[in-house]
């Protein structure tokens, strides 16, 4: 369901365009009246016109107002500036029009100054002749909300707000009443103009942070990050201007700036226990960022699958970003084991769904538009992120994203085509049940991004929350490529590669394709056809016949292959190893071992007559089951070396599949203690 919504045609994003627009309508007061036909018409007439985003710096643009815009159609070389309520925009002049931002995922509460780049004019005919309607505004970076007291803003315009008339201390005391209200947009602009007042009792420092405060609420990271250095350049000598700026740094992940100011803060208030707290968990996400992961607190700190958005720091491993064969790609810089660490990293947006969201294709699209607009909004807030952002965007038709006044446009359409490529729907694996859940979000994560695809893969992604945890799948040397699967290998071949071409462009020419794409027609069929006589004819016999019918069927299956199980695993065949072992391991251990043993084998993993993995195999699902069911086994038979062995290649297998072991290892204990009692 997801990879259909994921293929979304034009005319899916233009509806969806259409339906996410804050359509205001009636403001008599403000004389935009405007039947809903006539919105519809001019917005579907905004849509077809298409503009990308304003790519001119602001001082080579010119200040325009409403009234001097002559023609319907792109305003070229100007911007408007708007005090605007609730939808509806005025210049300074008085004359209004309706505001169109489309693509909004955050409303902005209240009344505030709109900075409106080259937008789209459209106009109506009156009988008192043609005026304009509507300024419509698509891209995130041709729109932005100012302080009233910016310098952009004319003065007569600011004065005619009435903002001058009140001093510091009223225009705080609003803010934070504003702030109490939740109204952080109208808090943090009272607090910018109470900075404009003479200073009096109120301390610039104290305004400055409550400022920061607001703009952390509106996730101003850079802006709130601005404000708290300058509360703290203010006056160095209090506390909660370092705790302050501390928590703004650490908001925006800048762990080291955050532990910075928090060691200022505990030498100057060495009982503060909010920066005490603070602290140690600077240092926790420090400790991240070196691949040193508390991975039961994590799983602590997963509340339910469906809403953890959890607070960890991203880990670069042994990785870079290298030009190959695919274009980008991401590079071994040392030798790793199967199961080291790789990647942990944080989604740069993610968005939940719940089960009820599978079956809505609605909600779907809805959820993942919702997810591309918090992409664009994020970018716009933290400039820092727009880099490594822009660099999965590979060259399109020859447009390239473009900076201006040192920030990026924000092309909504290019942003999406962005998310469309690289984004990840995470599936959680049930160490309960062994089986992997449906996906319960979707999301994009920067750098795990530049990893190509092979259906036969060398690392494999796993998911804590919105954190993704990628590990290597085989012992690499340095300088080996590193994979992802876009698609699943359970998945026929001729379904991946139509997967592949249509959403992707490409054909898949790894291993695995390659060797399914030379095998002949004749012999694909005949597996399936081998497969599907047993699956048919096994509900219908009697269980003693069954242990007999699936050794048949592997058999007759095992034939159909040339090459050996390293370099061709025989997917096919491990649902009747697993049924087959099954029917044995309970009465008949030693052939439950057998047969566990050939299934692994099938999967290419090789092992010493203790248990120890010698060749790690093609990690399957059903290799950790089948591991532990080993474990297990040996334990009864009282055999505690091999039982440890094959706890420890569970665990390794364990790690690749679920990102981190500890849960397993509680679990392993478990049977191990059982295994002493008996
Ligand atoms: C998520 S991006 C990976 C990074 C990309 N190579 C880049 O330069 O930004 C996916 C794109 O990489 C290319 N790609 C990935 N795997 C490939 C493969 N196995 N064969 C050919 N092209 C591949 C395709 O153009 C695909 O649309």
């Amino acid at each position: 369901m997801l990879t259909f919504i994921i293929n979304t045609s034009l005319g899916i994003l233009a509806a969806w365009a259409f339906y996410k627009t804050t359509i205001v309508l009636l403001f008599p007061e403000n004389h935009a009246e405007i039947s809903i036909l006539e919105l519809l018409r001019l917005l579907v007439k905004g849509w077809l016109a298409s503009p990308g985003p304003s790519i001119l710096p602001l001082d080579q643009l010119s200040y325009t107002l409403l009234g001097d815009a002559r023609q319907s159609g792109r305003l070229r070389g100007g911007y408007f500036l708007l005090h605007t309520k609730n939808g509806v925009g005025s210049d300074e002049k008085g004359t209004s029009c309706i505001l169109e931002i489309q693509n909004n995922w955050r409303k902005i509460d209240g009344e505030w100054y709109a900075l409106i780049k080259e937008p789209f004019v459209t106009f109506q005919t009156r009988e008192d002749g043609e005026r304009i309607v509507a300024l419509i505004v698509r891209h995130r970076s041709d729109w932005d909300a100012i302080p009233s007291t910016s310098d952009l803003v004319p003065e007569g315009f600011r004065v005619s707000q009435g903002w001058r008339e009140k001093g510091r201390e009223e225009l705080k005391e609003k803010g934070n009443y504003l702030y109490a209200q939740e109204l952080y947009w109208g808090a943090f602009d009272l607090y910018k103009q109470a900075l404009h007042q003479p200073v009096d009792s109120v301390p610039s420092d104290l305004i400055q942070r409550n400022s920061a405060q607001a703009a952390l609420k509106l996730s101003l990271r850079d802006t709130a990050i601005q404000d708290a250095t300058a509360a703290m350049s203010a006056n160095p000598s209090d506390p909660k201007n370092f705790l302050k700026l501390a928590e703004c740094h650490y908001s925006a992940r800048n762990y080291v700036a955050a532990q910075t100011n928090l060691q200022k803060l505990v030498t100057l208030d060495p009982l503060n226990v909010k920066g005490k707290l603070l602290l140690e968990k600077c240092q926790q996400r420090i400790a991240e960022t070196k691949g040193q992961y508390d991975w039961v607190k994590i799983r602590k700190a997963l509340k339910t699958r469906s809403n953890s958005y959890l607070d960890v720091a991203d880990y670069t491993g042994p990785v870079e970003v290298k030009v190959g064969e695919f274009g980008k790609g991401l590079y071994l810089t040392k030798d790793v084991k199967a199961g080291d660490l790789l990647l942990v990293s944080k989604a740069l947006q993610f968005i939940y769904l719940s089960d009820g969201d599978l079956d809505n294709p609605k909600r779907l699209m809805d959820m993942k538009l919702d997810c591309i607009l918090e992409v664009a909004e994020r970018l716009h807030n933290e400039k820092g992120l727009q880099k490594g952002f822009f660099e999965l965007w590979s060259g399109k038709e020859g447009v390239e994203p473009k900076n201006i006044d040192g920030t990026y446009a924000l092309d909504t359409e290019m942003i999406r085509d962005i998310y469309d490529v690289n984004c990840f729907t995470p599936s959680y694996y049930d160490i309960n049940t062994f089986r992997e859940e449906p996906p319960y979000g979707e999301g994009l994560w920067l750098l795990p991004s530049f990893m190509n695809h092979a259906c036969w893969t060398n690392t494999r992604r796993s998911f804590l929350g919105d954190v993704m945890i990628l590990r290597a799948g085989a012992d690499m040397p340095s300088g080996s490529e590193l994979y992802t699967p876009y698609v699943s290998l359970s998945i026929d071949l001729l379904s991946r590669q139509t997967h592949l071409k249509d959403r992707y462009g490409f054909t898949c020419t790894c291993a695995y394709c390659t060797i399914q794409t030379e095998e002949s027609l004749q012999v694909r069929k005949n597996r399936a056809s081998i497969l599907e006589t047993f699956a048919g004819m096994l509900p219908s016999l009697d269980p003693e016949y069954q242990q007999e019918a699936l050794k048949e069927c592997i058999s007759k299956i095992e034939k159909t292959y040339t090459l050996p199980p390293s370099d061709f695993p025989r997917l096919e065949l491990l649902n009747v190893y697993w049924m087959l072992a099954l029917t044995y391991h309970q009465h008949e251990p030693f052939e439950g071992i057998a047969v566990s043993m050939n299934l692994l084998s099938a999967l290419g993993f090789e092992f010493d007559d203790d248990g120890s993995m010698t060749r790690v195999g093609y990690v399957d699902l059903y290799a950790m089951p089948t591991m532990s069911q080993l474990c297990i086994s040996w334990a009864a038979l009282g055999q505690r070396k091999k039982a440890e062995n094959w706890g420890e290649n569970a665990k390794i297998i364990c790690k690749i599949i679920m990102g981190e072991e500890t849960r397993f290892g509680e679990i392993y204990e478990g049977w191990l203690e059982a295994a002493r009692r008996e």
